[in-house]
């Protein structure tokens, strides 16, 4: 083994950093008796896209769900430690979960849009939400969703279709619009390219660097040329820990730690 470059067994993150719209200090998950992550640390920037690259198995997506508590609904899931957004608790026991999952939205490998026109699957949640005063209102918020989704052009004119009979990758993008139209400050999105082809995948990267204009990203992703293509940060989690964060192009062309190493360049996983 190459002790040069082995690092310590998690990089900690500095305990407080001025831009990070989310800050996590030993973040432990335990599904029953398995310990799933363990004290991971890190900050997440605001306006920016930060990946979450790592072999099958080693937790980016149970991190992923700590950050809008998705994991709160999985009943053997236990969560410990302190995860911050824009300075609050998001485990604090007062908190609203669902106020939470607004500001948070989530975007999945799979696009599951409702079953139900296109339009009803971008207005539902600002009408559960009372975001809207009018119809008017609500037609607005459902437009301008599509239009920062890049689909707006697609599906205006059949805006009473239903969202199922899309292409996946125009779900894929419905299902962003439908995150955007709660108006999030974040939205996480868990290989949300995984079940599309490569020319639908390329527009959503390039809609995901559209979007860190206005949104916090945090993507889970198999494919380190997307990590590459899509993030400015990048966390490289392996057996729980995250052993290595750092700016994406620092992490893929100098890593620190032998394991990264090993990783980025298709040693193992
Ligand atoms: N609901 C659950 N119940 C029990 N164990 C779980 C649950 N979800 C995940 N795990 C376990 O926790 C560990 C981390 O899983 P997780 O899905 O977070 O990894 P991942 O890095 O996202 O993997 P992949 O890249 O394959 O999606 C794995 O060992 C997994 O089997």
């Amino acid at each position: 083994m190459n002790t040069v470059l082995q690092a310590p067994e998690t990089t900690k993150a500095a305990p407080t950093s001025g831009d990070a719209k989310i800050v996590a200090r030993d973040v432990n998950v335990f599904y029953g008796e398995k310990h799933a992550l363990k004290d991971v640390s890190i900050d997440i920037p605001e306006r920016s896209v930060t990946a979450f690259i790592g072999p099958s198995g080693c937790g980016k997506s149970t991190f992923l769900r700590c950050l809008n508590r998705m994991n709160d609904t999985i009943s053997i899931a236990k969560v410990t430690g302190k995860i911050e957004i824009n300075g609050q608790d998001i485990y604090d026991p007062s908190l609203d979960v669902v106020q939470l999952r607004a500001r948070v939205g989530m975007v999945f490998q799979k696009p599951n849009p409702f079953p139900k026109s296109i339009y009803e699957n971008v207005a539902y949640g600002p009408r559960i939400h009372g975001l809207a005063r009018s119809k008017a209102d609500l037609d607005n918020i459902v437009e301008d969703s599509l239009q920062k989704a890049g689909l707006l052009k697609e599906v205006k004119d059949r805006l009473q279709d239903s969202g199922t009979g899309l292409s996946g990758g125009q779900q894929q993008r419905l299902c962003i619009a439908r995150a955007i139209a709660v108006s999030p400050d974040i939205i996480l999105m868990d290989e949300p390219c995984s079940a599309l082809d490569p020319i639908a995948t390329a527009r959503i990267e390039e809609l995901i660097d559209d979007l860190r204009q206005n949104f916090t990203i945090v993507i889970v992703t198999h494919s380190m040329q997307q990590a590459a293509r899509v993030s400015q940060k990048t966390a490289f989690f392996h057996l729980g820990v995250v052993v290595e964060e750092g700016p994406t192009d620092v992490i893929f062309t100098a890593p620190r730690d032998k394991r990264t190493q090993d990783y980025i360049t298709g040693r193992f996983g």
